[in-house]
């Protein structure tokens, strides 16, 4: 096709459409982040760069070229949690992690929990809740948690209210961290997740709900979190905190999302 003294194959058409989506991407993932004024002026340095360039401005080039080079670094390291998010929605995209084969390889399993462990489960957090002692469960989907399991202290389980129940005591030497329940057996305690610190996480959010979200954002778990300030139970699912849950509603909010065999993106 010939646009003018422009001529345009359906290669470049292919081309234009990617970079644009590419750039539409980003700018989703930087939209209203300290990142994103970042971008904008790299951006702004680019375009100078291409002008300098056009009109032969050697010495100019030159400096910006190098700018340029170190800038490319500069932004790894900058959008290190954007690029994180980024590769991880691309990573869960469900034509892949659907497939039998990839969760084989990926170390995923079918997901669900029977309804009696998620039954001890939502009956321990009540308690512990009542008792206004902190919790921090971890309930693996489909995505390995082995990673965060070797974090702690390994107990391997039958999942039961006066097990989840003794763990958080606050006397107890194993309440520290997260409990993890992995392929209907509580697999470990003390376990360390990564947590969230995007800008979506308000300031006022404690460790142990960023904990939640950061384990829940990394991967498909679902985690059941209990303030020992208020005794209230949040649950964090697909890196969103939904905070003061009902125990009433717990269980179902959690047999919806666990048994669905929805991967998220
Ligand atoms: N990265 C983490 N991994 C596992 N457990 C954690 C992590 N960060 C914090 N915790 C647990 O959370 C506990 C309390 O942390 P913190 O008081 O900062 O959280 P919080 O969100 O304010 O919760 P609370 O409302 O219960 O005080 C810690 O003692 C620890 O057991």
């Amino acid at each position: 096709m010939r646009i003018g003294f422009l001529v345009i194959s359906w290669t470049d058409v292919l081309d234009i459409l990617l970079v644009s989506f590419l750039l539409y991407q980003i700018y989703v993932l930087v939209k209203g982040s300290i990142a994103s004024r970042v971008f904008l002026g790299y951006l702004f340095v680019y375009v100078f760069y291409l002008i300098v360039k056009g009109l032969r401005l050697e010495l100019l080039t030159a400096i910006l070229q190098y700018f340029m080079g170190v800038g490319a670094i500069a932004l790894i390291v900058i959008f290190q949690q954007e690029i994180r998010r980024f590769l991880l929605i691309i990573g869960k995209s469900t034509a892949f992690t659907n497939n039998r084969f990839f969760n084989t390889f990926l170390g995923s399993t079918e997901p669900g929990l029977e309804s009696g462990n998620l039954k001890a489960i939502v009956e321990a957090s009540r308690s512990i809740a009542s008792d206004f002692n902190g919790a921090l469960i971890v309930i693996k989907k489909k995505d390995d948690l082995e990673k965060y399991i070797q974090t702690g202290a390994p107990l391997d389980a039958l999942i039961s209210k006066p097990l989840l129940v003794s763990v958080f005591n606050q006397y107890s030497a194993l309440n520290d961290g997260a409990v993890i329940i992995a392929d209907g057996r509580v697999s470990a305690s003390r376990c360390i997740l990564p947590v969230a610190d995007g800008r979506e996480v308000p300031s006022s959010v404690g460790f142990r709900h960023r904990a939640a979200m950061g384990i829940s954002e990394a991967t498909d778990a679902a985690v059941v979190v209990i303030s020992e300030q208020t005794g209230r139970i949040s649950l964090a699912i697909e890196g969103e905190l939904f905070s003061n849950i009902p125990a009433s509603e717990l269980e179902m909010r959690l047999a919806e999302y666990l048994n669905s065999d929805k991967q998220r993106v």
